[in-house]
Order: C-alpha cells, then sequence, then structure tokens
C-alpha cells in the first residue's frame, strides 16, 4: 500500500498493491489492519457505489452534518474521476481551498476523505463507476451540498465551455459564502 499526502492534511492518496501474473492482477482494495498499521484507524460501516453514464458528470460538492458526518475512501472501478476534496472545517489553516487527484480503475489509486471536507467527481469517461467506503450511515436529515461551481472555492473541474451533468439538488447547491459549516478545525491536522 503506497500512501501519499496531498495538499489538504487528511487527505490522502491509498495506492493498493497489485499482484499481476498471466491470468490478470489481484489486489486488497481495502485492509482494515494494513491501515491501521499506517494510522490510518476509520470504522467503515457502508459501501456506496455509483455508474455515471455521460463524461463531465458532476457529483458534488456533498457532505453529511454530524453526527452523521462521513469519512470516505474513494475508488473507481470502472473508467476515470477527478475526485475533489474541500476543506470546509472553520479554523482550518486550509478552510476553503480544494485538492483535486485523478482516480482510474486503470491507476488504482484512491482518494481519502476526512470528516470535515466536502466531497464531489467530475467523471471524465462514459459509465464510470465510483464505489466508496463510508464511516457513517446515510442519514438524510444531514446530508448537505454546497455549489461545484462556487466562484470563492473555484474548483478547476477541467470541464471548459462543456456543460456538467448534475442533478437538481447539485443545480440549487447554496454558494460556500452563504453556508455555515457545521465542521470545526480541531487545531491539529
Ligand atoms: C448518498 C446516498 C444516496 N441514497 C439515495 C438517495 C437518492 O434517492 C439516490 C441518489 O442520491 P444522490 O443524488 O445524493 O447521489 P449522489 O449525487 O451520487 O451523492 C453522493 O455523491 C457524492 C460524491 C458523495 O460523496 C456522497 O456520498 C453522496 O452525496 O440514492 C442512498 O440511499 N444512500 C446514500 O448513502
Amino acid at each position: 500500500m503506497q500512501i501519499d499526502d496531498t495538499a489538504l492534511p487528511g487527505v490522502m492518496i491509498l495506492t493498493p498493491r497489485r499482484f499481476s501474473d498471466a491470468r490478470g492482477w489481484f489486489m486488497e482494495s481495502w485492509n482494515r489492519e494494513t491501515l491501521r498499521a499506517r494510522g490510518i484507524d476509520l470504522d467503515f460501516v457502508q459501501d456506496n457505489h455509483s455508474l455515471s453514464l455521460e463524461p463531465g458528470t458532476v457529483r458534488g460538492l456533498h457532505y453529511q452534518r454530524p453526527p452523521h458526518a462521513q469519512a470516505k475512501l474513494v475508488r473507481v472501478v470502472a473508467g476515470r474521476i477527478l475526485d475533489v476534496a474541500v476543506d470546509a472545517r472553520k479554523g482550518s489553516p486550509t478552510y476553503g481551498r480544494w485538492v483535486g487527484v485523478e482516480l482510474s480503475a486503470a491507476n488504482g489509486r484512491q482518494l481519502l476523505v476526512p470528516v470535515g471536507f466536502l466531497h464531489g467527481f467530475v467523471t471524465r469517461e462514459p459509465d464510470t463507476q465510483v464505489a466508496y467506503k463510508c464511516t457513517d450511515v446515510y442519514a438524510p436529515d444531514c446530508d448537505g451540498s454546497v455549489a461545484w461551481d462556487d466562484p470563492d472555492l473555484a474548483v478547476d473541474w477541467g470541464l471548459g465551455a462543456d456543460a456538467a451533468v448534475l442533478s437538481d439538488k447539485d443545480r440549487a447547491a447554496p454558494r460556500f459564502a452563504d453556508w455555515d459549516s457545521p465542521f470545526a478545525w480541531d487545531g491539529r491536522e
């Protein structure tokens, strides 16, 4: 398992080892003990899986507020995405900053998105399937979103003039400046 930091402390890129042979390859996509040994001790309780038909599909920027806030471990099982995390922790030195990492079925990379970060992705190929582990269960009353195209966050989705494929919920999400984050920085990472 290769673990790389990103510009946002706590948001990490995990790349499991692939064992290749004449048949193809095998990997452990997630192993609690492997991550615990590297200081990442997360108790995942729900797996999610989505299919996005069109390239340019944006799902985000999403979060669940406490008491059902979620950390996520995101990977791509078919296709390719730009996966984005935004620091939404009040008081954080990197509050409002974002990172984007290309995850694909080919590169096998995963993104660890801690509690306190908004999450979203844009697909870069047709029929992209994203699977991700969550540390809390779905709680619709705690589900929320911030505008994917917020001018202050200025996430570069790489869409150019192409129109994003969006859900009605994401089309109507509030601006970051008009949103009262439920997350606070704990002064550590
Ligand atoms: C998230 C979720 C949704 N649903 C149901 C609710 C809706 O009827 C349907 C589609 O939900 P939604 O449009 O919120 O799905 P996405 O736009 O892919 O949202 C997800 O996309 C971004 C990238 C995330 O990080 C979150 O996990 C999540 O917000 O699935 C469930 O039954 N359980 C769930 O955990």
